[in-house]
């Protein structure tokens, strides 16, 4: 893979010749299962090592969906797509890109969700590097053993915050395999530009630590400069070993996620796609929503209910957009409010994390949602609590009386932990909800109409932003990418989609909507002066050059 044609096939390691035999039906990255033709056969010693009629990759894809269809559990969907994974890497792909809609809730939220919860005990395959305090002083070397050594994409977490989860430990490990398989799918990163992390720091997670399966180091998480130490060998390793690549820090607790990102985001080229990436897919769907509502940014109010990394995320970039329409920061913080476990997150509170002291604002404490929304009016209303079904009838009603298309997204993963379903949000407001919610949920039917509820999920950003990164050689990820990146998502909303009021485009357009988005962050990266590259006269099918198509090569 060279720089001028990085989406070539992988043909093994440079200088390594091609294996043969079984060797060669082993390897994902190279295996063609019954496609390898009868010529390949022969030269590469597979003759009798498969059965006799070669399969076109399109035969393959059918019998591929026809076992994955024939599991009744979503979780047996999954590990079937993940035997596929580990055996042939380039029909996964093909399958994922050809399903998208049905595959997508199987390989990504919810099902992975189910997955981590039982990682331990449906565990097959490693599938990426776990790394852990007993390996401090070492990570370098263990970076080293990862099988490709071009890797543009790591998706590192330490399992303490999976979805609205919680605390899974070494099982959280679903997670940066999930969305490194999305940087793939959707953004067309090439599979073995991708690693996914995990590390390991012990769980406090009860149930794990006396599971006799459970597969990740016994112990409570270390805190404090220990950990801390860990995680800035492993930074400065990646530095070393994977110079080229863009760290993505994925489901990390309150505790350490804020702390890591303002440690890092000015050093080196990474982000957090729970406080960065969520914000700006959230960013995006209240930008379609006013084509909607007919009124302003600046004249919203937003009420979240949650003020972890998404929520408070979401409500920095919101600062940063409102002040881009002419608001001073006090005055754009004064649009933003926060309910949290403990009420809403006012000035006279006692010990509010840092990350929230920015939106506590004067105004007497409240302790429940729904006499906040009734004192407080908001047009909008933002779920990122983790907590499901935080949103009742009786909130959404009240939105409703007091909006006509009041906006309602219901962001926390997976389904179970959503604050209300799509059809309780439609069914509370008469359908005139806006809303969008972080799992996916079916079109609901509602006095002969159909409304198609818009899945409000990172993945419509973070693999956008890996891929301008990359093509790029972007130095630093910053905020105002994120801006971008949600102002040219939200203009890839048409008005059929709004009309069935989805605030985001059709996942089966997701290819061309993360190019779209990358051009746009890739812009800014070269006006920025963060480029490693010359900006290419055709930036979106230089964008495109770095999209990886799903196909096999020809060996001889
Ligand atoms: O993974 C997802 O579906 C979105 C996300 O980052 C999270 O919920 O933590
Ligand atoms: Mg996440």
């Amino acid at each position: 893979m060279t720089e001028e044609n990085p989406t070539s096939p992988y043909l093994g390691r440079p200088g390594v010749p091609l294996p043969t035999g079984n060797d060669l039906l082993q390897n994902p990255m190279l295996n063609k299962g019954t496609a390898f033709s009868c010529a390949e056969r022969e030269s590469l010693g597979l003759i009798g090592l498969l059965p006799a009629h070669v399969s076109t990759m399109d035969d393959q894809v059918s019998r591929v969906m026809e076992g994955v269809r024939r599991n009744n559990t979503a979780l047996g969907k999954y590990i079937a797509m993940m035997a596929l994974f580990d055996r042939n890497r380039a029909l996964f792909y093909r399958v994922v890109t050809d399903h998208l809609q049905e595959l997508m809730p199987v390989i990504y939220t919810p099902t992975v969700g189910q997955a981590c919860k039982q990682f331990s005990h449906i565990y097959r395959k490693g599938r990426g590097l776990y790394l852990s305090a007993v390996h401090k002083g070492r990570i370098a070397e263990l970076l080293r053993n990862w099988s490709y050594e071009d890797v543009r994409m790591v998706v590192v977490t330490d399992g303490e915050r999976i979805l609205g989860l919680g605390d899974l430990g070494v099982d959280g490990m679903g997670i940066p395999v999930g969305k490194l398989s999305l940087y793939t799918a959707c953004a067309g990163i090439h599979p073995t530009y991708c690693l996914p992390v995990t590390i390991d720091v012990g769980t406090n997670n009860d149930e794990l630590l006396r599971d006799p399966l459970y597969l990740g180091m016994r112990q409570p998480r270390i805190r404090g400069a220990e950990y801390d130490e860990l995680i800035e060998e492993f930074v400065l390793a990646v530095q070393e070993v994977f110079p080229r690549a863009v760290i993505q820090f994925e489901d990390f607790a309150n505790c350490n996620a804020f702390r890591l990102l303002k440690t890092y985001q000015n050093r080196v080229c990474c982000f957090n796609d729970d406080i960065q990436g969520t914000a700006s897919v959230a960013l995006a769907g209240i930008y379609a929503a006013l084509r909607l509502t007919g009124s302003t940014l600046t004249e919203q109010t937003f009420l979240f209910l949650g003020a972890g990394e998404a929520g408070t995320g979401t409500g920095s970039l919101l600062v940063a957009a409102l002040m881009a329409e002419g608001l001073s920061e006090e005055q754009a913080r004064q649009r933003c409010w926060f309910v949290d476990s403990k009420g809403l997150v006012v000035k006279n509170r006692k010990e509010l994390a840092i990350h929230k002291r920015p939106f506590a604002h004067d105004y007497p404490q409240q302790t429940d949602l729904l006499r906040a929304v009734r004192s407080l009016k908001p047009t909008a209303l933002i779920g990122v609590s983790g907590q499901g079904q935080a949103f009742n009838h009786a909130v959404m009603a009240e939105m409703a009386s007091l909006n006509k298309r009041p906006i309602i997204f219901a962001l926390s993963n997976p389904t179970s932990n959503s604050e209300c379903t799509a059809e309780q949000a439609y069914a509370a407001t008469g359908g005139r909800a806006i809303f969008a919610s972080g799992s996916p949920f079916a079109p609901v039917a509602l006095d002969k109409r159909i409304l198609v509820p818009g899945q409000g999920n990172n993945v419509y950003i973070f693999p956008a932003i890996g891929l301008a990164a990359m093509a790029t050689g972007a130095e630093r990820i910053t905020d105002e990418m994120f801006l971008a990146a949600a102002r040219a998502l939200a203009a890839q909303v048409t008005d059929a989609d709004l009309a069935q009021s989805s605030v985001y485009p059709p996942l089966t357009k997701i290819r061309e909507v993360s190019a779209s988005i990358a051009v746009a962050v890739a812009e800014l990266v070269y006006e920025r002066g963060l480029a490693r590259t010359k900006r290419p006269a055709d930036l979106l099918n230089y964008i495109y050059t770095w999209m990886y198509q799903p196909a096999y090569p020809d060996y001889v």
